[in-house]
């Protein structure tokens, strides 16, 4: 994470739904290359944000560079340098693996091999299936192979791991870091307060419209240790989640 350069800032940013304020004049920024995390109860605002970030929605007010292009002027821009999930209405159920990502890469306008794309997912032996033929895990990595489509300089991801089991979840973890380390700033939602702490560089609570607190996890955890908290029960080296991933082990095998 290079802190001395922002790829994203966010500056008061207001959204109102008729009389409803959903964001009520955040302000943060993204550093290059960094996984940056938005949690926070539903209903917070976090979708709405992204969605504005990738010039999807429209604001209130405020102010929105990416990579120094505002949302206001250079949408365009913008659109060329972000990678999006699709909503998975778009994957035409006729369509296998690699015929969607000829489709995306055409719309797109880019000229990538779909077997690559698939490889770098770690979805090469599904090529040929269709997307509702996939499980839940395969589902996420096939939806985060169509943001790396136009090599983005930035990726969004709107809770990448919802419903999938621990393995699964692992997996895509790595994935995301593997991305990250490739050189993709990766900007995700999550509701896993685990996955916040084991993948995010630091990360905003977003509650009500407004970020209550924005730092790295590690700082954040600190913070309420050297204000007096003390867990109520003597945490045990291991959870059942680590029983569930030592009895089953960690291998890709969603398939
Ligand atoms: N199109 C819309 N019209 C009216 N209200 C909306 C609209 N979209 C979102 N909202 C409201 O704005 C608030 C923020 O919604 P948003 O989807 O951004 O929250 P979120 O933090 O992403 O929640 P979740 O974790 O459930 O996805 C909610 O109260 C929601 O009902």
């Amino acid at each position: 994470m290079d802190r001395s350069k922002a790829i994203i800032s966010v500056k008061n940013l207001v959204k109102t739904y008729d009389d409803f304020t959903a964001v009520k004049g955040i302000s943060f920024d993204v550093y290059e290359n960094e996984i940056f995390g938005l949690l926070g109860p539903n209903g917070a605002g976090k979708t709405t944000t992204l969605e504005i970030i990738e010039t999807l929605r429209a604001k209130t007010s405020g102010e929105i560079t990416v990579d120094g292009f505002s949302v206001d002027h250079d949408a365009g821009a913008i659109k060329q340098i972000i990678g999006v999930q699709l909503q998975a209405a778009g994957y035409y159920p006729n369509l296998n693996l690699v015929e969607l990502m000829e489709l995306f890469s055409g719309l797109y306008g880019v000229d990538i091999k779909p077997m690559d794309m698939l490889e770098k997912v770690n979805l090469q032996d599904k090529a040929k299936a269709k997307y509702k033929a996939l499980s839940g895990g395969q589902k996420q990595r096939f939806s985060i192979a169509t943001t790396l489509i136009n090599s983005p300089k930035i990726i969004f991801l709107d809770e990448p791991t919802t419903g999938l089991d621990p393995q699964a979840r692992r997996n895509l973890w790595d994935l995301i870091s593997e991305i990250r380390s490739n050189g993709t700033t990766v900007v995700l939602t999550t509701h896993y307060m685990d996955e916040a702490e084991q993948l995010c560089d630091r990360v905003a609570f977003v509650e009500r419209g407004e970020i209550i607190a924005l730092d790295t996890p590690d700082q954040l955890i600190d913070n309420l240790i050297n204000s007096g908290f003390e867990r109520k029960k003597e945490v045990k080296k291991a959870n059942l989640e680590d029983v569930f991933i030592n009895l089953t082990g960690q291998e890709w095998r969603e398939g």
